[in-house]
């Protein structure tokens, strides 16, 4: 418990500017009121797992919070739908905004830890909910070309796989994920595989800036968390669906196992991801029935070090200094665009 007076008399600041819904969990909507939060917990010498999102909490995102809850002694969660990341004709506004439920979701998130005498049950310490104004002091326009101020842009990684359609994307989260770090300095943060290229994204950024919170390293990426029946990953823009495209979404999935059985079985990639695609167009073909516009994107194998794509080559003898492969993809179901992936190698050796 950090200091109970200071608390409560945070928790009367952060919310003067905005009305919040209630929660047992301390929130903060300006940086100066975190970083008060913050020093406190640096006086009592706690660690501090941070777990970045956009909100619309899922089981997802709540994976990663069990982990940063069994790392840390306290954990932060933030709550931000960033303009940057989003390009001009894409979903800002429409974007799913949940936060009295999140904030229930997070309130009953608990784990258990083990302690020298008995165990010590750990729930979510604080929850960081920026105004744009805040984290955009100079302002924002999703404009690219009429942006002003600074800007983080991480480049080589940032045109392929994702970034090749939506080409402003990593740039907006770069820049938000430096402020997040600058405001909630934590020993650790935790990313989703399912978003694998923003996660080799922000750790070659805190390599490349030289960030010390977290340190490359502590930064970690979690399994994509999948639904149990059907193995669609979770995702918040899986609430967009309607019940068709919902049936239709896991698809993407299964497409993405039959190239990496194609892959296995010695084919060139090529042919892996043309047998990927034919999962994608029999589902196509069986949803336009019913009026349903489905269409993929794009299926790539990935080098995890460079992003480069491969060249049309087979599967070689998996060589212990070689660097995981990505296998990843994305589809439109309607308006909706889904992406998942897997790695074709350790998540642990991903640098
Ligand atoms: N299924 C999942 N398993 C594990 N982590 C996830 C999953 N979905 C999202 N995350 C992670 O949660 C963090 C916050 O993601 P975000 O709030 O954008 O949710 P999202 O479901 O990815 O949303 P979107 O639908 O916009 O992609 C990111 O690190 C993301 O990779
Ligand atoms: C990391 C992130 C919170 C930055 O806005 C976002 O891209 C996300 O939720 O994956
Ligand atoms: N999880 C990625 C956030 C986005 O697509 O904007």
């Amino acid at each position: 418990m950090l200091y109970p007076a200071l608390r409560s008399s945070l928790l009367t600041m952060s919310t003067t500017t905005t009305v919040l819904p209630s929660s047992s969990i301390p929130l903060f909507t300006t940086v100066a009121a975190f970083r008060q939060w913050r020093q406190a917990a640096r006086k009592e010498n706690k660690s501090v797992g941070f777990v970045p999102t956009m909100g619309a909490l899922h089981d997802g995102h709540m994976s990663l919070v069990r982990k940063s809850l069994a790392d840390n002694d306290l954990t932060v969660l933030s709550i931000f739908v960033n303009p940057a990341q989003f390009a001009p004709h894409e979903d800002l506004t429409t974007y799913p905004r949940t936060l009295p439920r999140d904030l229930e979701v997070l309130s009953a998130e608990s784990v258990s830890v083990p302690s020298t005498t008995d165990s010590i049950i750990r729930t979510t310490s604080a929850v960081f909910l920026p105004t744009v104004q805040e984290m955009y002091p100079s302002g924002i326009d999703q404009n690219v070309a009429a942006q002003q101020g600074t800007f983080i842009e991480v480049k080589g990684y940032s045109a392929q796989m994702e970034g090749k359609t939506r080409p402003s994307f990593f740039r907006g989260v770069a820049t938000v994920v430096t402020k997040l770090f600058n405001a909630v300095e934590p020993d650790n943060a935790y990313f989703g595989q399912k978003d694998i290229q923003q996660c080799l994204i922000i750790k070659r950024l805190a390599r490349d800036i030289l960030l010390s919170h977290p340190s490359p390293h502590n930064i970690h990426i979690v399994p994509t968390a999948r639904d149990p029946a059907s193995n669609l990953a979770l995702s918040s823009r899986n609430a967009y669906l309607s019940a068709d495209g919902r049936n239709a979404a896991p698809a993407l999935y299964r497409a993405l196992r039959v190239a990496e059985q194609a892959w296995t079985d010695g084919l060139t990639k090529s042919v892996c991801i043309q047998r990927a695609a034919e999962v994608i167009r029999e589902t196509a073909s069986a949803a336009a029935n019913g009026d349903l516009e489905i269409r993929l994107d794009y299926i790539e194998f990935n080098d995890s070090d460079s992003l480069e794509p491969l060249g049309d080559v087979r599967c070689a003898e998996p060589n212990s200094n070689s660097p995981p492969l990505l296998l990843s993809g994305a589809m439109w179901i309607g308006k909706t665009r889904l992406i998942d992936n897997i790695v074709l190698g350790s998540l642990e050796s991903l640098r």
